[in-house]
């Protein structure tokens, strides 16, 4: 991706981000709250809404994504996670919800696409699939239905699946579940993973890091010299707050365009 620039009501959000996720790698985008990450996740998964103008390129196993293509459109990409309250339909039950929908995408037999799922709920580590299947969203734990959701988006063999905060509001047991799913479902071979979080510690599972700091990128480069040694304020700032276990201080946007 080139340059993505994204302005809403006048006023910039992000001013220069450019950067590449390769096949079969994991990359992390990272930075403080209000830093852009989400914008920037729903800007290449094509979720911005039409009060913001966005430029610059993006580009999919090298063809190039106009950035109004509706996300049904772009069929090498999965994502979402943040919410997977409201991502999953409360009061229907999970098979009524997930059979159909992978049917329809994969073109399948009802009894197909319970096989495929079922393969990929204990792909994420969810052990019980039939019991996970009888329930309804609201009836599973944060980090079961992060798994489901995850699942659900396997299921469209995507070449890039973008994960926006996915072990956020998480406890510890149901993070390392989520982030030993995300492992397993991509890297190498299988999807490559955007990852986007402000905690360093989780997107440890990454090859390479962007951080961005008020809607442009800070700095970037594998996973191991950021962490090792973090060359921009706000990396540090991430560095020091996964090493305390604390959260950084948000930093306020105020880059008016
Ligand atoms: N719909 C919107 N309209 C106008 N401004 C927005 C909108 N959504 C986000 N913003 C602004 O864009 C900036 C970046 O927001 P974004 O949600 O991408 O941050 P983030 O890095 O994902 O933060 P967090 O970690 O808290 O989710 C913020 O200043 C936010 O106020």
């Amino acid at each position: 991706m080139t340059a993505l620039g994204a302005a809403a009501s006048g006023r910039r959000l992000l001013q220069d981000v450019p950067f590449r996720v390769e096949p079969g790698q994991r990359g992390a985008l990272l930075g403080a709250s209000g830093s852009g990450k989400t914008l920037t996740a729903l800007a290449v998964l094509g979720l911005l809404g039409p009060q913001f103008q966005v430029g610059g390129s993006l580009r999919l196993d090298g063809r190039e994504v106009p950035w109004r293509q509706a996300p049904g459109r772009r069929p090498g990409m999965a994502g979402g996670f943040q919410d997977s309250l409201s991502a999953l339909n409360p009061v229907v039950r999970l098979d009524r919800q997930l059979l159909p929908a992978v049917a329809r995408r994969r073109s399948l037999a009802a009894a197909q696409a319970r096989n495929l799922v079922h393969t990929l709920l204990a792909e994420v580590g969810l052990e019980d699939p039939d019991r996970v299947l009888g329930s309804r969203s609201v009836e599973l734990s944060g980090g079961q239905r992060q798994r489901v959701c995850l699942a659900l988006a396997m299921a469209a063999t995507p070449g890039l699946l973008v994960a926006d905060e996915p072990t956020t509001a998480l406890g510890m047991i149901s993070q390392s579940h989520v982030l030993a799913a995300l492992r397993r479902c991509t890297g190498e071979g299988r999807s490559a993973l955007l990852f986007i979080t402000h905690d360093l510690a989780a997107a440890g599972l990454c090859d390479y890091a962007v951080v961005l700091d008020q809607g442009r990128v800070a700095e970037g480069g594998p996973m191991g010299r950021i962490l090792a040694a973090p060359q921009a304020p706000v990396t540090a700032s991430l560095v020091e707050a996964a090493r305390t276990g604390q959260r950084p201080v948000p930093v306020p946007l105020d880059a008016a365009s």
